[in-house]
């Protein structure tokens, strides 16, 4: 069985130069409140997509996090490389705002059958990054709010197994961690950390085994109705993870 590694490295201010194949990030923006630290993970990022109104958001609210600095600078400064979605959010300002600076945009309004960010994955899988295995998709504003949206995130990770999707908020992020790989998972603590969850999604998963956790799981079933291991904490700088099922992981960032 392959071990696949994870870090949160992309919350840190520079990428480090000596941790394995360098990852290539891509950011999506959706429609929620942009976190604190969206312009670290901008830096980061080769490309930067918002999904419909994603980009009201990174038009409205990334000037504030710059008060010493010209709005429209730092408009054009975080300017995205596409817009997609069925755009039934996006306003129009900004709809024509970002297409005078040369932005794509996507319209897939015909599509009423997949959300935003389903069609944003699909377009940096098939039309930016193609066949590339060190692709790691971030999302901001994919948890609180609205629960079908965020139910709607979750479902987009468990359709894309195979890709490194990671859905981030101010508070936590989560990971889909596929059965067919075993996982060690570096925890940086000045970022993350400590309270995590291991969620089994969709299925009972008959056997996890883990190690770095306080309550660890040792061929323990989990099942929604019964054991699920919320309210974790992490306990070493490297937590490890094997399982018969797909599992989601989870781990609160920290506030600075
Ligand atoms: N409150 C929220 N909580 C979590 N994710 C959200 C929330 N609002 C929007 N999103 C995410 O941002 C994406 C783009 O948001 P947008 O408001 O443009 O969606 P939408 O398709 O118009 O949604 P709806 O028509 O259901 O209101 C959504 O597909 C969803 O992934
Ligand atoms: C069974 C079923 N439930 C809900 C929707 C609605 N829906 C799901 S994704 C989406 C696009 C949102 O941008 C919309 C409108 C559907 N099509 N089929």
């Amino acid at each position: 069985m392959s071990l696949t590694s994870h870090s949160s490295t992309f919350l840190l201010p520079n990428l480090p130069t000596d941790d394995g194949p360098a990852l290539t990030y891509a950011l999506v923006i959706l429609n929620q409140s942009i976190p604190k630290f969206t312009p670290l993970l901008w830096k980061h990022a080769k490309v930067h997509i918002c999904a419909d109104g994603g980009a009201n958001r990174v038009f409205d609210e990334l000037p504030g996090m710059f008060p010493h600095e010209e709005p429209s600078e730092i408009r054009k400064r975080y300017k995205p490389y596409a817009i997609k979605g069925d755009m039934d959010s996006i306003r129009t300002d900004v709809l024509d705002y970002y297409r005078g600076l040369g932005t794509k945009i996507i319209d897939e309004s015909q599509d009423q059958d997949t959300t935003d960010l389903n069609k944003c994955v699909t377009y940096i899988r098939d039309s930016l990054y193609p066949e590339h295995p060190n692709l790691c998709i971030l999302v901001t504003g994919a948890l609180g709010g609205r629960f079908d949206h965020e139910m709607g995130n979750i479902n987009v990770i468990c359709c894309f197994p195979s890709m490194r999707i990671i859905l981030l908020s101010d508070d936590s992020l989560i990971q889909l961690l596929p059965s067919k790989h075993h996982h060690k998972i570096h925890i940086d603590s000045s970022v993350e950390g400590p309270h995590c969850g291991l969620i089994p999604i969709g299925m009972v998963a008959g056997r996890t085994s883990t190690t770095g956790l306080q309550w660890n799981l040792d061929n323990t079933e989990m099942r929604f109705g019964g054991l699920v291991s919320t309210s974790n904490i992490v306990k070493e700088n490297i937590v490890t993870v094997q399982s018969d099922s797909d599992l989601l992981w989870t781990i609160s960032i920290k506030k600075d």
